[in-house]
């Protein structure tokens, strides 16, 4: 199991990406090395990958007019490979490290322009059935290649030198294996005895004893005692050596065992925290009345849909165009238009908690059984070892956090008006309710039912009703990486006192409506290359220090009817962004007091101008005498 900080998708992804940076062909950016890479266990959309349970164990480029040079780290993070052929290209410089593919059978790097050495890390792969590296400009000697397991090899046509070594491996291949190296000597090459070859310039090599003359055999042995002593001393120290570095290993994989254990430890001890404080009653005795194990192990590698309306097989997903929508915190998402049938989004997972297979399940059961208009259907999983895969409704309007920001300052912009934004808010308040009040229990105050509610979680689909997404997800999701990327995990009450709950999300809510009412982009829902504000804060300062005529978005404020609307859900937000949790509305009262806010607006006002400024109604005045100073 990888643990890289991106798990092994991410790695693998960045390592071919990085090999077509290299060699950056065009035909490689033709042959669709985008989108999916590798998809569970089938041919993926990248030309050339194959893939066994999502990881990458085929690389096959062959003749394809690639040229450049590898990096010798090119392929460390390649780790399940087992083929690997650049066959008949043009790339030059050194072979690369082959000590982390550990899987490798199948190298073929035959007609490049290789050079350098024959890497010694070769040597370290114990499954390698076949090395071709022949009609390169290889050069030095050839490894000791003692596996059991080759059958194939050649490296013929090369610039090799020395003996060739006397391994059982490498005696069973004939002449045809070696030819075309001139200072190749020994192994098949019977009619060649090999001994050690002087030049005044360059010291001792070896070579073929048909060339040498007899003075330098007559130097050679002059020199065989003291190579003799150097061989022997260089034995000695390599003998240390391994000694040293074993004995260093052995400590080494104490400390981290004794870490892992430590860390599993720790881990179990949050996560059956966690089971024991978001599960209520009801959840565990439905759950238990399905015997989840058994039904498990048939739901293995299938498709599982929550309900009836939208089913289909793998094949059907495999063979849907798809188009990455982006990469998530928790994993990345694909949408896949399938033939004849529905567009959905494939999110997969990743940085889950260590659950047993049961208790995925369980989990992903518990939010598919939330069914509400206002949230975004969990259409269905996929759930293998190596894979898990959610089913979501695809959102055609996308999501909130474009709404509010996207196309701003251009001719496309289509303003997001008062009445819209304030059904909007009515919708996640909706939402939110249903979350909270499914999740209610005698140990509802430490529940946080969404967990993770930012405008970019929130999309609109094709009537543009709200959909609100994501929740649920941190009975996913390993502690230490919710504390890092969950919007709840950010309020007050978590910096101060570590403690989540309920109303962690009313703090996200009130959150997301200054992001609505100013139409700024928030700390909690700008994606990493977008700077956010922390909206609470700015909006305090706004009113302590007079220039609240800025606080509403221009697109809204214009709207000279609904100010005092706007005004109402300023208060409604900043009581939800109060540092103290108890001061925080329910989610009840709050949407009793967000459906009584009025939403008739003038229809001309709809058409205002923007260029207007704000009604000097709403003054600085009247702001301050609705904002509570929380801070
Ligand atoms: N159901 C959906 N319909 C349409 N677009 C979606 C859907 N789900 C996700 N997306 C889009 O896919 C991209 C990645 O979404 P994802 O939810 O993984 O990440 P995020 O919302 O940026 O962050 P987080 O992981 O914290 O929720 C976003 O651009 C999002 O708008």
């Amino acid at each position: 199991q990888d643990d890289s900080p991106t798990g092994y998708h991410g790695s693998e992804r960045d390592a071919l990406l990085a090999i077509r940076a290299e060699f950056n062909n065009p035909k490689l950016l033709q042959k669709n090395w985008t989108s999916l890479m590798c998809y569970m266990n089938n041919t993926p959309n990248w030309y050339g990958i194959s893939c066994i349970n999502g990881r990458v164990t085929g690389l096959v480029l062959e003749n394809f007019g690639l040229t450049g040079k590898l990096k010798p780290n090119a392929l460390v993070n390649l780790t399940q490979l087992q083929t690997l052929s650049f066959k008949n290209n043009s790339i030059s410089g050194n072979l690369m490290d082959f000590s982390k593919n550990q899987n490798l059978k199948n190298i073929d790097l035959s007609g490049n322009k290789f050079d350098g050495e024959i890497s010694s890390s070769l040597l370290r792969l114990n499954s390698l059935e076949s090395l071709q590296v022949q009609n390169n400009n290889l050069n030095g000697p050839i490894p000791g290649f003692n596996q059991s397991t080759l059958k194939v090899f050649n490296v013929s046509n090369n610039n090799l030198s020395g003996e060739i070594p006397n391994t059982t491996a490498l005696q069973k291949f004939g002449p045809s294996s070696y030819k075309g190296n001139e200072n190749l000597c020994g192994g098949p090459f019977t009619n060649t005895t090999c001994t050690i070859k002087y030049s005044d310039t360059s010291g001792p090599s070896q070579s073929d004893n048909s060339q040498n003359d007899s003075s330098n055999s007559s130097k050679s042995s002059m020199w065989t005692p003291i190579l003799v002593v150097i061989n022997v001393v260089s034995v000695v120290v390599l003998l240390f050596l391994v000694i040293y570095y074993f004995k260093k290993t052995k400590k080494l994989k104490r400390i981290v065992m004794n870490k892992n254990t430590r860390l599993m430890e720790v881990e179990k001890i949050e996560t059956s925290k966690m089971e024991t404080t978001t599960m209520t009653p009801t959840e565990t005795r439905s759950v238990e009345s399905r015997s989840v194990g058994s039904e498990v192990e048939l739901e293995k590698g299938k498709l599982i849909f929550f309900g009836s309306e939208i089913k289909f097989e793998v094949d059907d997903l495999l063979s849907a165009s798809a188009e990455g929508l982006g990469k998530g915190n928790f994993g990345d998402c694909y949408k896949a238009m399938l033939v004849d049938g529905p567009t959905v989004v494939v999110k997969r997972l990743r940085d889950l908690k260590p659950l047993s297979n049961d208790e995925f399940v369980r989990q992903v059961r518990a939010i598919g059984d939330m069914k509400h208009p206002n949230l975004l259907a969990l259409l269905g999983y996929y759930n293998t070892k190596d894979e898990k895969l959610l089913l979501l409704k695809f959102a055609r309007n996308g999501s909130l956090y474009n709404r509010i920001h996207g196309g701003k300052g251009t001719r496309d912009r289509i303003p997001f008006r008062w009445s819209t934004r304030l059904s909007v808010v009515r919708g996640v308040a909706r939402a939110l309710e249903y979350l909270h009040l499914n999740c209610s229990s005698s140990t509802a105050a430490a529940i946080v039912p969404h967990g993770n509610l930012k405008s970019s979680n929130v999309f609109l689909d094709e009537n543009d009703e709200v959909r609100v997404a994501d929740y649920g997800l941190t009975s996913l999701i390993a502690l230490p990486i919710a504390t890092q990327r969950m919007v709840s995990y950010r309020s007050p009450e978590y910096l101060s006192y570590k403690k989540v709950s309920k109303k962690s999300d009313i703090w996200s809510f009130g959150c997301l409506l200054l992001e609505l009412l100013t139409g700024r982009v928030s700390l909690h829902s700008a994606s990493p290359r977008v700077t956010g504000a922390d909206l609470c804060s700015w909006v305090h300062r706004a009113v302590r220090e007079e220039w609240t005529a800025e606080i509403f978005d221009t697109e809204i404020a214009v709207q000279r009817s609904a100010n005092s609307g706007m005004l109402r859900l300023l208060q409604i937000a900043l009581r939800c962004c109060d540092k103290s949790p108890e001061k925080r509305p329910e989610v009840s009262e709050l949407l009793r007091e967000v459906d009584s806010i009025n939403d008739t607006v003038l229809d001309s006002e709809d058409e205002e101008d923007l260029s207007l400024s704000m009604d000097q109604s709403m003054t600085d005045d009247s702001i301050a005498a609705v904002s509570t100073p929380a801070r």
